[in-house]
Formats: C-alpha cells, structure tokens, sequence
C-alpha cells in the first residue's frame, strides 16, 4: 500500500470485522473539517454502501474531540461564499455531511469533546449517538455570521423539540452531553474515554444479527419517512417479504431451535 499522503491522514477508516470505523483526524484543529476531510469521507461513505462486509461504521474524532465544525481559519484565506459563487456547487447535498445522502448500513456517532457546528450537524445523518459526559453540542454558525448548510435548519426541528432546536440555533449556545441526551440528540452518555469502546459494542451486536433484515429496516425507515402510513405499509410490506424469503430467516429460527448462534450469510 503506498504511504497516505498528509492530506489523506485527515480521515482515517479501519475494518474492525463487519465495522468499519472512521476517524476525523486533525485534533490540534479540534477536528475542524477540511475539503480533504469531506473527500475521505466520501470515499469511507461509498466504501460503507459498496462492501457487503461492512454490517455497521461508526463516526468518530481522534484526540478525545468530534469536530469542531469547518475550519474557520482557513475561511480567511478564501471563504465557501466565494468558492461556492465559482460554481460548481449543488448546495442542496453535501454526501460527505450526509445532506442528500443516507447510508445503507446503520452509522453510529461516537463523541467526546466538542461536536460544534458542522460537528452537531453531521451527527444528525448518524442513527446511533453516544458520548462521553464532557461532550458537547451546538449548531454555532449563527455566531460567525454564517449559515449552517450541512441541514440543520431543516433536520433539527425534525429530530429534537421544536422549541430546543429554534435555541439551539438561532443563540447558538452549545449544551452539555446530559442536556442532548434529555432532548433526544444523542442516545446514550457514558464515562469520558470510552464512548468509541460503547459505539464498537452496539455496532457489534448489530453485525452480528441478520444483515439483510438490518438494511431492510433501515431503507424501510429512510423510504418511509413523511409518507401516509398506507403508503408506507405497503413498502414495509415489500420490505419485510424480501426478507422472510431469504436464507438468513431460515438460519435464525434453526439456529433457534438448536441453541446455536445464528451465522448470517446475508443472501
Ligand atoms: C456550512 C458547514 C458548517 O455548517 C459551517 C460550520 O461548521 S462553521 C464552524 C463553526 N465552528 C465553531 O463555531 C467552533 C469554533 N471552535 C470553538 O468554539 C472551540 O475551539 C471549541 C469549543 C470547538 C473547542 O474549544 P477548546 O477550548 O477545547 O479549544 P480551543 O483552544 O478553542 O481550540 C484549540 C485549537 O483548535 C483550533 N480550532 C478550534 N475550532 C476550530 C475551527 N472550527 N476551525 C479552525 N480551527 C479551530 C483553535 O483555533 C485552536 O488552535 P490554536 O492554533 O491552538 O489557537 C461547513 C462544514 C464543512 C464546510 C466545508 C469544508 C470544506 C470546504 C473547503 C473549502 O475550501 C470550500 C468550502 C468547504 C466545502 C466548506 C463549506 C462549508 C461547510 C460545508
């Protein structure tokens, strides 16, 4: 393999079994995102939905910090207004943010430290949130005059209360780990150091069980979103058939039945 460039060192992706863990990796910038961040990351994303190996991934930041959202030191050097009015820009997805992107496999957020701006905002495109207690949270655009474009504005209202999410970003606070998991943005809180250790479980437990009635659940989850329930019943259904008909539905219950555990194949 040749050597990563240093650009390259930014994202860090590493195949654990089924999970593939991916790492933002500028901690003396508190993981602040770089466009050759955003481009490992939408390598390690098509690297998720392509390899039938990976059963889970999980997002996480190296230094005991998630991310500190864009570098906005660099955006002194040439700003995303100007880069964007060069053209060239479909501002209405970012696939490395997960804007207009959903995986196919379930993503988990490992956070320690600050997950601030871009930070809070990518973890809205994961399913599964965890963090230390020191974590926190905020959607601080607003702050430097900016707008934040990775979706918040669209997908916090629709994850946590209305009101706790107008807070959150229109004064632009950040809030402790305690305070997100009460609202609802994160899932579980757990000692300072081993959130990564706590997301590799759930991920584990998650490759273990059957991969192909995981991704049905969650392309049923994604497709079904805003849908009438009669509409959605009947892709759950599809969904839901595929699945009976498979292989792995014959594994699990004779695994079952003989007190083994069940070795999926996914076919
Ligand atoms: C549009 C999205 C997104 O919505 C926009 C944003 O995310 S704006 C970012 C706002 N961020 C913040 O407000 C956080 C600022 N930092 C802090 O508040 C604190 O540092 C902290 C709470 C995170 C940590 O505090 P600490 O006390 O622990 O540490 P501290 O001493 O403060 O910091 C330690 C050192 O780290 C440096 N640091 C910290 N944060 C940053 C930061 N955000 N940027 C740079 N450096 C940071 C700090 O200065 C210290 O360093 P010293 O040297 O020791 O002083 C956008 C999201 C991604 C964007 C795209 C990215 C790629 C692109 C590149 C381009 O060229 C074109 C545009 C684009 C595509 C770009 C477009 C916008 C985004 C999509």
């Amino acid at each position: 393999m040749p050597e990563k460039t240093p650009d390259e060192q930014q994202l860090v992706t590493e195949k654990r079994g089924h999970v593939l863990v991916v790492t933002m990796n500028r901690p003396e910038s508190r993981n602040a995102l770089s466009g050759a961040m955003l481009r490992g990351m939408e390598a390690a994303w098509d690297e998720v939905d392509a390899d039938p190996d990976i059963r889970a991934c999980i997002l996480t930041g190296a230094g005991g910090y998630f991310c500190a959202g864009a570098d906005l030191k660099s955006m002194n050097e040439k700003a995303p207004g100007d880069k964007f009015a060069e053209g060239g820009w479909d501002l209405t997805r970012l696939p490395a943010l997960l804007k207009g992107r959903r995986l196919s496999k379930p993503l988990i957020a490992a956070v320690e430290g600050p997950a601030i701006a871009g930070g809070t905002e990518i973890l809205q495109g994961t399913d599964i949130r965890i963090a230390g207690r020191s974590a926190r949270f905020g959607v601080a655009e607003a702050k430097w005059g900016l707008y934040p474009l990775a979706g918040s504005a669209v997908r916090l209202p629709r994850q946590i209360p209305y009101t706790v999410a107008m807070d959150l970003l229109l004064t632009a606070r950040s809030i402790s780990a305690d305070e997100a998991l009460e609202y609802g943005l994160i899932g579980r809180v757990v000692d300072d150091g081993t959130a990564l250790d706590a997301a590799l479980e759930v991920a584990e437990r998650i490759a273990a069980n059957g991969p192909l009635a995981v991704q049905a659940i969650m392309r049923t989850v994604r497709a079904t979103e805003g849908m009438h329930e009669e509409e959605a019943f009947r892709f759950d259904a599809e969904q839901g058939a595929a699945v009976f008909a498979s292989d792995d539905a014959k594994i699990g219950p004779r695994a079952f039945a003989r007190k083994e555990t069940p070795e999926f194949t996914g076919e």
